[in-house]
């Protein structure tokens, strides 16, 4: 299971000329271990669905190089690359009925019509589309047409499984009932796969690591909890992470027993040195400015603490999200009770060292998270 199952080694893209059109895919370099699952995570245009047609050979690559099993592909057709893909606009065969498109995928296995049946019978119940394996795609809806296509991708035998966002078209509920099945499917034979989503609930609940990308960038590649815990930038920090994390501009000083940062209204916020490591102190104190960052569920309501004024406090059924105007912009927290607050209260707020997310002022590179060094 340590086999490298795809090597994506400085990778370009541009549509257009290369160095003169659009950039949409900047020096990429990443791996995926066979058996992984990998989700490619961000926001609209920001490269994801480029990459993933470089691997699958939809797209030319502009500059570098792609292995899939210790082979390089970036020059073959895709039907020479040994992957299985489930794209919007990788359409069905109209003239083909569901079941026979599904069962076309594993054509070049050539096992025996009893084997097909019962893959193709396995497969549908697994993403609930038994109904429709008579039917033929232009009689079917959007999201029946999805699970289809990604049925024929899941079915097949393939190095490499790439999904574009896969289930985009279907309602929350069979979303998250078919999330965990497909998982368990991908684990269960072992199959790798490439998923691109914009949703990172999506993502949390699939992916072994997160390739979080930005403006054709990756931005970090981890871990879901890694890059909840630790975002290795102000991008990944705020992007990942519902409600967004907490963001402040602050100026840092201190003495050798104290830190202490100075956000917008005259707010200050005074620590123990202690409360950080030596490199962690001795990092804050290079710099007059940071951004500092925390989490919406990590704030903590104390009396003694800064003071906020309630803005919003709404109930969501199992949660409460209350924003109140603090230092100039404004605090979101998270609490599990039904809080009951009214606009206009004020409120005290304790930011626990340990929960504190710094990040450069300037390039927005984490500085810290808690105690310890990024
Ligand atoms: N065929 C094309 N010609 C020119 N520019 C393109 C082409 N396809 C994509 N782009 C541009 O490349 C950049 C990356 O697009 P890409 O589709 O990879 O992003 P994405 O993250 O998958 O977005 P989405 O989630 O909206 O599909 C965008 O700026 C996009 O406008």
């Amino acid at each position: 299971m340590s086999e490298m199952a795809l090597l994506i080694d400085s990778v370009d893209k541009f549509y257009g000329p290369i160095d003169y059109g659009v950039h949409a895919v900047k020096q990429l370099t990443m791996d995926v271990k066979e058996g992984e699952i990998i989700a490619l995570l961000g926001s609209s245009g920001c490269g994801k669905t480029s990459t993933l047609r470089m691997i699958a050979g939809f797209e030319p690559v502009s500059r570098g190089r792609i292995s899939v099993g210790g082979r390089e592909v970036q020059t073959l057709a895709p039907v020479r690359r040994n992957v299985a893909m489930a794209f919007e606009g990788y359409s069905l065969y109209p003239p083909l009925t569901v079941r026979e498109n599904i069962a076309f995928a594993l054509k070049a296995a050539r096992l025996s019509q009893s084997v097909v049946n019962e893959k193709v019978a396995n497969i549908a119940k697994l993403l609930e589309i038994e109904d429709i394996l008579g039917r033929y795609p232009s009689s079917i809806s959007g999201g029946q047409q999805q699970r289809a296509s990604l049925g024929r991708a899941l079915i097949r035998d393939a190095s490499l499984h790439l999904l574009d966002e896969p289930m985009g078209q279907l309602e929350p509920q069979l979303r998250a009932v078919l999330r965990g099945r497909i998982k368990h499917f991908i684990k269960e034979r072992g199959l790798t796969a490439i998923l691109v989503t914009h949703d990172q609930t999506e993502a949390n609940a699939l992916a072994d690591r997160i390739a979080v990308m930005e403006g054709g960038e990756l931005q970090q590649y981890d871990t879901p909890q890694k890059i909840k815990e630790r975002p290795a930038n102000l991008f990944t920090g705020t992007f990942v992470g519902e409600p967004p994390m907490n963001v402040f501009p602050a100026g840092v000083s201190g003495s050798d027993s104290k830190i202490s940062f100075g956000l917008g209204d005259g707010v200050r916020l005074e620590y123990s040195a202690s409360d950080f490591s030596p490199a962690v102190r001795a990092e804050l104190m290079k710099r007059q400015k940071i951004t500092l960052g925390i989490r919406p569920y990590s704030v903590r309501r104390s009396d003694g603490g800064v003071t906020a004024k309630v803005a919003v406090s709404q109930w969501l059924g199992d949660q409460t999200h209350i924003a109140a105007d603090f230092a100039g912009n404004t605090m979101v927290l998270v609490e599990h009770d039904r809080t009951k607050l009214h606009v206009g209260d004020t409120i005290g707020i304790r930011l626990d060292p340990a929960s504190l997310h710094v990040f450069d002022a300037e390039n927005g590179k984490a500085i810290s998270h808690g105690e310890e060094l990024a």
